[in-house]
C-alpha cells in the first residue's frame, strides 16, 4: 500500500467516526496502523493484554488499549516530503505568561520551603484555527524522523498527534530499556554544547530515580546505565542516559507503573510532586505525560535474511515487544481548535522567565506543522 492509498483509508474510517492510530517509531520509515472496527472503549488490566496502548497522566485512570485482535492492521513506508514551512506565530492568550511565571515562582518557592527536589509544571496553549490532522502528521513524519510521530482517535476521547522524543520502556524477550531525559536548551545548529550544573545533576536525578525504582523490582537484574549524552528533539536539545537491563515479562505491568510517571515529567520525591501538580497546576494534563505505544507485540524475524523459502521457516523466530513512549510534544486537536500541552521541571535554581521561554520553544515542535 502507498502513502496516499494508506492515508485514503485512514480518512474514510475517520469519517465513520471510528477508533484508530497511525505512527511512526523512531528512526522507522514503516507507518503503521490499527484501526478500530467499533467505538468499544477497552481497557489495560494487567498489561498481559496486546496491543496499542494510549494511557493518561493521572495513575488512577486505566490506560485505553486498541486490541491487536479486533483491529485491522496496515502499513506503508513514508514517503520523502520537501517541507516548506514557515511557523505560525500563534497569539498567545492574554496573561498566559504572567500566570505560567507565577505558577513557576510559586513552585519554586515550594521547593525552597519543603526541600523537595524538582517538580515538573505545565500549561495547555490553545490555538484557534480550522484543524487538519492528516497534513499535520504526514508533516511531522518528516520533520521529526527521531520522534515516535502518532495520531490517535477513539470518538469518545478525542485527537492526539505528537512527536515524543521520550521512550518510556522498550522490551523484547527478555530484555528491557529506559531512559533518563531531562535538562533542556534551544537547539542552535550544534549538538556539541555544553551544560550547566542545574540540567546536569536534574538529569542525573532522573537517572537515580529510575535506577533506583527498577532496582527494587525482583523480577529486574543486570541493570545498566550508560552515559549522558546530548540528543536533539526539535528545537530544543535534552540531556540524556540510556538505560537497560533483563526481566521477567510476566511482570511487565509492575516495571510499567514503576516507571510512570517519571520524574522527568512529575518530579521528585515522587509523590509530593505529583500530589503538588494534581493540586497546584490548575488544569488537567489528560493524555499529555502519559504514555502511548505497542504493547507486547509479536515480531516475526528472520535469523538469516539471505535463506530464502522452505529453508527459510526454520530460521524465523518470534519474539514479543513493547515500546511504550512517554506523550511529550503533543496536542489535542479538536475540528476548529487545538491545544498544545508543554511543561519543564522545575527546581530550587529555577527562573520563572527562561521557564516560560522553555515552554515556547517546545510548543515549536507542533506550532511548525500547523
Ligand atoms: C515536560 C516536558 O519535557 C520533559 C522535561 C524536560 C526538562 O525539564 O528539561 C525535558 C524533557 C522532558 O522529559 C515537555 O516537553 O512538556
Amino acid at each position: 500500500m502507498d502513502f496516499y492509498a494508506f492515508q485514503d483509508h485512514l480518512k474514510q474510517h475517520f469519517q465513520l467516526q471510528l477508533p484508530f492510530v497511525m505512527y511512526r517509531q523512531p528512526g522507522e520509515d514503516e507507518v503503521k496502523a490499527q484501526l478500530q472496527p467499533n467505538n468499544t472503549l477497552e481497557y489495560v488490566n494487567d498489561f498481559q493484554e496486546k496491543g496499542f496502548v494510549f494511557a493518561p497522566f493521572n495513575e488512577s485512570k486505566k490506560p485505553i488499549v486498541f486490541s491487536y485482535a479486533s483491529a485491522e492492521a496496515i502499513s506503508c513506508t513514508q514517503e520523502s516530503l520537501t517541507l516548506d514551512l514557515s511557523m505560525n506565530l500563534c497569539k498567545e492568550e492574554r496573561g498566559e505568561q504572567e500566570r505560567y511565571e507565577e505558577l513557576v515562582a510559586k513552585t519554586i518557592k515550594t521547593i525552597r520551603e519543603t526541600g523537595i527536589d524538582k517538580i515538573v509544571v505545565s500549561r495547555k496553549k490553545e490555538i484557534i484555527k480550522k484543524t487538519d490532522a492528516f497534513t499535520y502528521f504526514r508533516n511531522l513524519l518528516s520533520l521529526y524522523p527521531d520522534a515516535m510521530v502518532y495520531c490517535w482517535y477513539h470518538p469518545l476521547v478525542g485527537m492526539w498527534i505528537g512527536a515524543t522524543p521520550e521512550t518510556l520502556v522498550k522490551t523484547e524477550g527478555k530484555r528491557l530499556k529506559s531512559m533518563a531525559l531531562a535538562g533542556t536548551q534551544v537547539y542552535h545548529e550544534t549538538t556539541e554544547v555544553s551544560w550547566g550544573e542545574k540540567e546536569k545533576e536534574e538529569q542525573a536525578m532522573v537517572t537515580r530515580a529510575i535506577v533506583d525504582g527498577l532496582s527494587c523490582i525482583k523480577a529486574v537484574s543486570n541493570l545498566q546505565v550508560g552515559e549522558p549524552s546530548t540528543a536533539r528533539a526539535g528545537n530544543v536539545l535534552h540531556l540524556k542516559t540510556n538505560i537497560t537491563a533483563n526481566f521477567e515479562p510476566k511482570c511487565l505491568g509492575k516495571i510499567i507503573k514503576e516507571l510512570h510517571p517519571t520524574p522527568a515529567v512529575c518530579g521528585l520525591p515522587y509523590q509530593m510532586a505529583y500530589d503538588y501538580i494534581l493540586n497546584e497546576e490548575n488544569y488537567d494534563r489528560s493524555y499529555y505525560t502519559g504514555y502511548l505505544g505497542e504493547l507486547n507485540m509479536q515480531h516475526q524475524k528472520n535469523r538469516n535474511p539471505r535463506r530464502r523459502n522452505v529453508e527459510n521457516s526454520a530460521y524465523q523466530s518470534v519474539s514479543t515487544q513493547t515500546n511504550l513512549y512517554v506523550n511529550l510534544r503533543c496536542m489535542q486537536v479538536f475540528k476548529d481548535r487545538l491545544a498544545i500541552y508543554v511543561g519543564g521541571g522545575i527546581t530550587k535554581d529555577s527562573i520563572p522567565k527562561a521557564e516560560w521561554e522553555e515552554t515556547q520553544r517546545k510548543a515549536e515542535t507542533m506550532q511548525k506543522v500547523l
